[in-house]
């Protein structure tokens, strides 16, 4: 019987690595690179007393049948020399190249391991350093470090550090931006263990990539180094030494400088075609393609804001497991600062599902990311209250506020795709929550991920466990990825968009299962959507969310028949119905959203209102509740909007 195991791993990144071979460059490349190879292990063992024979009967020869390339002033035959020489000059190279790559990685990993303004300097002084030409940085080291082999080493390795910490900076950046490394933090995981097991595997391929073309670099730095007399010393011998000496007698044997010279030529054109053509094959970009590292992602903590915000008018009840107050999440923009999230006020009870919906931009999901501690640490948050299954988010938090909320609370992200490691088996993905929080061993918390897929509707789910996300469809990853929140003991799920990516029809079985989920465990479930009749046929509770506030709270079942704010009607007007006329134009709202870089003063929505007056250009209006659960933000809340025959708003007619 085949291993299950084996057969799911992943063949993809095997066939890419041998589509090198594939290109008649690709192929050259590594038949040189092997034969340079053989040549490093086998010349020293065949040739090394020949190579150092002293003949004083025969110095400085030019080339002859018996000493194709001469010989130098002690008679020692220049080609054998050359060929000798391989294994200490590839042998430096790849020591040096091997520094490179740990302390670029330990540099370029630096960000996402230590704090905000440690990672900051890090970066900081890798950008200073990559601006210096490499072999300057190469001869300054030389000279610290000391004229001699050693010294050679240590001078290239770190010389050519900085620009490995920049790749792996971008790198790493690239990868903590994806949902599965934000999943892993919200399950509490710390980024020693996220690096270790969702970024590191992630960015194996390009770093192999580069370090291949770094060696290339590395052996043309070596031979300049050692040519000017502080590389290897007499009386071992790399190709750099051999042209320094072979320079020396370049009128009497021109040879003799050429032999190790082009030694160098053609490894290091070996190496560099190599890295490149698995730079093809693989996909991944080299040195000279990659851009500036985008910003990583880590919890970005709520500074505490100065009171009293008018709370949401269920913040009494005793079982809230979300209690928002005067949220705001900026960021620092050109002039000065952006707002995207300007007071929103907010609670969630005990297995109630709250909607939140607007148009793209109106800020639900730096709401969500806000609550999960998944926003950029560059987002500034601050919040009168940000309770989270009664953990405040607002004072600093230690491992058992990890421990609770890894365990409490579930994030399902939009992109199935990206919300799993695709380097990583899945049942190993859910496994590690468990094994991380419920301290189970690597068996039982197999067994759990198979029980949790088989209860997010998974068949087969024995098998699955062994298989990598590829293998899966878009619905099933989807499915999995609540699987993985139910890993621990969710009170609280919070899904952005869970079906946008999917197809309609699993859809419908990815809400199902959310409400099973919710109804079986008395689950609180938050519902990011733009999709308005998503949320009204899921949720309890409705917020509508316009220019960063929430404009109205109202009960789901009331959205069609008792909405009370103008944008909310129009949301709900701008979706068909069985009784839409198809012969006309569907409605739309007319004008954009607001840009959160120039928030007009008043009401937010007042220059797309058909109710706007003087009042909502001027004052903005407050979240104000009516003495129920209902709670709108408009100066004409519920007065009638003249419509059309078609039932559209006139103004918007006119508009449009
Ligand atoms: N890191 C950031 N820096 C600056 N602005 C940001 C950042 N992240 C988001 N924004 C801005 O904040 C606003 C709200 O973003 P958010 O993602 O919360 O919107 P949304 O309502 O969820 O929209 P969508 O439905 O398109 O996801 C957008 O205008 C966005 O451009």
């Amino acid at each position: 019987m085949s291993d299950p195991s084996r057969a799911g791993r992943d063949p993809r990144r095997a066939s890419r690595w041998a589509g090198v071979v594939r290109t008649p460059l690709g192929l050259a490349a590594v038949v040189l690179t092997l034969a340079l190879l053989v040549l490093a292990v086998v010349a020293p063992m065949l040739w090394s007393a020949d190579a150092s024979a002293v003949d004083t009967d025969d110095i400085l020869a030019g080339p002859s049948a018996e000493h194709w390339a001469g010989t130098d002033n002690l008679g020692r035959d220049i080609v054998l020399r050359t060929l000798v020489a391989t294994r200490l000059s590839i042998g430096l190279a790849l020591g040096a190249t091997a520094i490179a790559v740990v302390v670029g990685l330990v540099l370029g990993t630096a960000p996402l391991l230590l704090g905000r303004r440690a990672g900051r300097a890090v970066v900081a002084g890798v950008n200073v350093a990559v601006a210096f030409p490499g072999l300057l940085l190469a001869l300054f080291f030389a000279v610290v470090f000391g004229v001699g082999a050693t010294g050679a080493v240590l001078a290239v390795g770190f010389a050519g550090a900085p620009s490995f910490a920049r790749l792996v900076q971008t790198l790493v950046a690239g990868v903590a931006a994806h949902d599965y490394v934000s999943a892993a933090r919200v399950a509490g995981v710390g980024e020693l263990r996220i690096l270790v097991r969702h970024v590191l595997p992630n960015i194996a391929e390009p770093l192999i990539v580069n370090a291949t073309i770094g060696a290339g670099s590395a052996l043309l730095s070596f031979a300049g180094l050692s040519f000017l007399g502080l590389g290897v010393q007499a009386p071992a011998y790399d190709w750099g030494r051999l042209l320094f000496e072979g320079v020396g007698s370049l009128y009497v044997n021109p040879a003799a400088a050429f032999a190790p010279g082009a030694a160098v030529l053609l490894a290091g054109l070996a190496l560099n075609l190599l890295g490149e053509s698995a730079a093809k094959a693989v996909g991944v970009a080299s040195p000279g393609e990659l851009s500036v590292a985008p910003r990583r992602r880590r919890a970005a903590r709520a500074t505490p804001l100065p009171g009293p915000a008018e709370p949401d008018p269920q913040a009494d009840a005793p079982d809230l497991v979300l209690d928002v107050r005067d949220l705001h999440v900026g960021f620092p923009a050109r002039d000065g600062r952006v707002e995207p999230v300007r007071g929103v006020t907010f609670a969630v009870r005990r297995g109630e599902a709250v909607g939140i919906v607007g148009e793209s931009g109106s800020g639900k999901s730096l709401t969500a990311l806000a609550v999960a501690q998944l926003l950029d640490d560059l987002a500034d948050v601050r919040a009168e209250r940000l309770d989270v299954l009664g953990e405040d988010l607002t004072a600093p938090g230690g491992e058992s506020r990890r421990h609770h909320l890894g365990t409490s609370l579930a994030m399902v992200f939009q992109d199935p795709m990206s919300s799993f490691n695709p380097t990583t088996r899945v049942g190993a993905q859910l496994a590690e929550v468990a094994r991380h929080h419920q301290g189970m061993g690597r068996r039982e918390a197999m067994d759990r991920a198979v029980d949790r897929l088989a209860a997010v509707r998974i068949d087969d789910a024995e098998r699955r466990v062994r298989q990598y996300p590829h293998e899966f469809s878009g619905g099933m990853r989807q499915r999995a990825m609540i699987g993985m929140g139910l890993m621990g003991s969710p009170e609280l799920v919070i899904a952005d968009e869970p079906t946008t990516a999917l197809d309609v029809t699993v859809q419908q079985q990815v809400l199902d299962l959310l409400q099973a989920i919710r109804r079986a465990d008395d689950v609180a479930l938050v519902l990011i959507s733009h999709d308005v009749t998503v949320v009204g046929d899921v949720c309890d509770r409705v917020l509508v969310m316009y220019a960063g506030r929430v404009v109205e709270d109202l009960p789901a079942t009331g959205l069609t028949t008792s909405a009370r704010h103008p944008y909310t009607r129009a949301l709900v007007a701008a979706v068909p119905t069985m009784d839409t006329d198809l012969d006309r134009p569907l409605t739309v709202i007319p004008g954009r959203p607001v840009d959160p870089a120039d928030v007009p003063v008043g009401c937010a929505y007042a220059a797309r209102c058909p109710l706007a007056s003087d009042r909502c250009r001027a004052e903005d209006p407050p979240l104000a509740g009516d003495g129920t659960a209902h709670r709108v933000a408009c100066w004409h809340a519920g007065d009638p909007i003249d419509v059309d025959p078609g039932g559209r708003p006139l103004a918007q007619v006119e508009a449009t």
